[in-house]
C-alpha cells in the first residue's frame, strides 16, 4: 500500500443478511467513489445500511450477512472483497483504520488499554513499540486526556466519551491512510465533539488521509465532510460536495432531513421532522423507489420502478421526480 492517501472505489456493492423471510439487501446495489486526500461523510437514519456499508470496506461484514455482488476496490490493496484470512487482517489496522460504532464497548474489559494497544502494535508487526506508545500518549493529549493515565486504565475506569476518544486514537495510532470512523462523537456532548471534528480534520489533512465518517447526524458531516453521500433503505439516494448538497439538497430525502435539523434550519420553531419511519429490512419494498411512502414528489413510475443513480452536475442523484424536472 503507498504511504499516501489512496483512492477506493465501491462498485454495484450489495451486502445481505438471512432472515426468516430469507436473505434481505442491507445495501443494494451502491456504487460511491472515495477520492484520495478528501472525507466523505455518509448520511442516513438508523438502518438504512450505513454500517453494513463501512464494514464491507474491511470485508468485514460478519454471518448472518455476506456481501452478495459487488467489489470494493483500494488503491494498494485490490478489491478487498476477494480478501482471506491473514492478508485480510493485515490489511485491517494497518492499510485501514477503524473506529466501530461501539467504540465504547469495544474494549477488551480485561486488559488495560495500553495493553491492548501494545497488543495491536504486536499483532502488526510494530518494531518500535515505544514509539507506537508516544504517538498513543500525544493522540490522547490532543484530544484533551491525560495519555499516561488512560492507558494504565481499564474500560470501566474510562467514560462513554473516553472511550470512544481511545477508540479513535486506536484507529490512527497504526497510521493508516484510509480511516473509517463509524459514529465517532455520539457519546460526546457538543463542545468535546467540536473539538475531536476538529482534530480528525487536523490529522486527516496532516497525514495525507482518506476518511470515510458514518454518521446519522447531519451537523457532524457539515463539520467535517468534503463529500455527502446520503443513504436511505440501502440505497445511495444523493451524494455530491457537502456545501452543495446541503446548501440546494436535489433528492426530497435530503431535503426532508435538512429541514428536521434546528441547527441547519437555524431556527428551532422552523424545523420540520420528516413524517413517517425509516423502512426495516423486512418491510423495505424489493420494487420500486425504497423512500416513496415518504416521499411529497410521488409518481406513478416510482411505485414500479427503482430509479438509477444518475449524474446531476457535481452530484449523482436517484430520483424519478428531480429527473424528470431535470430534463423537462
Ligand atoms: N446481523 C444482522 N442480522 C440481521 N439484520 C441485520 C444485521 N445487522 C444489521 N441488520 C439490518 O440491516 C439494516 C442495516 O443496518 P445497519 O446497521 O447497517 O444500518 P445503520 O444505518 O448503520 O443503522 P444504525 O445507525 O442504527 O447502526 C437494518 O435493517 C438492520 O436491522
Amino acid at each position: 500500500m503507498p504511504e499516501q492517501a489512496p483512492g477506493v472505489r465501491i462498485d454495484g456493492l450489495t451486502v445481505v443478511y438471512k432472515t426468516a423471510a430469507g436473505e434481505l439487501p442491507a445495501v443494494r446495489d451502491i456504487s460511491l467513489t472515495l477520492e484520495p486526500g478528501t472525507i466523505t461523510g455518509i448520511v442516513g437514519e438508523s438502518g438504512s445500511g450505513k454500517s453494513t456499508l463501512a464494514l464491507s470496506l474491511l470485508n468485514a461484514v460478519q454471518p448472518p450477512g455476506r456481501i452478495a455482488a459487488g467489489s470494493v476496490e483500494i488503491d494498494g490493496l485490490g478489491d478487498v472483497v476477494g480478501l482471506r484470512g491473514e492478508e485480510l487482517r493485515k490489511a485491517r489496522g494497518r492499510h485501514v483504520g477503524y473506529v466501530f460504532q461501539a467504540a465504547q464497548n469495544s474494549l477488551n474489559p480485561l486488559k488495560t488499554v495500553g495493553k491492548q494497544l501494545l497488543d495491536l502494535g504486536r499483532s502488526h508487526g510494530v518494531e518500535d513499540l515505544r514509539g507506537l506508545v508516544r504517538e498513543a500518549k500525544e493522540l490522547l493529549g490532543r484530544m484533551g486526556l491525560d495519555g499516561a493515565r488512560v492507558l494504565d486504565s481499564h474500560q470501566h475506569e474510562l467514560s462513554g466519551g473516553m472511550r470512544q476518544r481511545v477508540g479513535i486514537m486506536l484507529a490512527l495510532v497504526l497510521n493508516a491512510h484510509l480511516v473509517v470512523l463509524d459514529e465517532p462523537t455520539t457519546a460526546l456532548d457538543m463542545i468535546t465533539q467540536a473539538n475531536i471534528l476538529k482534530i480528525v480534520r487536523e490529522v486527516h489533512a496532516e497525514r495525507g488521509l482518506t476518511t470515510l465518517v458514518i454518521t446519522h447526524d447531519i451537523g457532524v458531516v457539515a463539520e467535517v465532510a468534503d463529500r455527502l453521500a446520503v443513504m436511505y433503505g440501502g440505497r445511495l439516494v444523493e451524494q455530491g460536495p457537502t456545501r452543495e448538497v446541503l446548501g440546494a439538497p436535489s433528492h426530497p430525502y435530503t431535503r426532508g432531513l435538512i429541514k428536521a435539523i434546528p441547527r441547519l434550519v437555524g431556527d428551532i420553531d422552523e424545523a420540520q421532522a420528516l413524517p413517517g419511519r425509516p423502512p426495516t429490512l423486512t418491510s423495505v419494498p424489493d420494487q420500486g423507489c425504497v423512500f416513496r411512502d415518504r416521499c411529497p414528489l410521488r409518481m406513478d413510475v416510482c411505485d414500479t420502478v427503482d430509479p438509477a443513480a444518475v449524474p446531476l452536475g457535481s452530484r449523482i442523484v436517484a430520483c424519478h421526480a428531480v429527473n424528470v424536472k431535470e430534463h423537462a
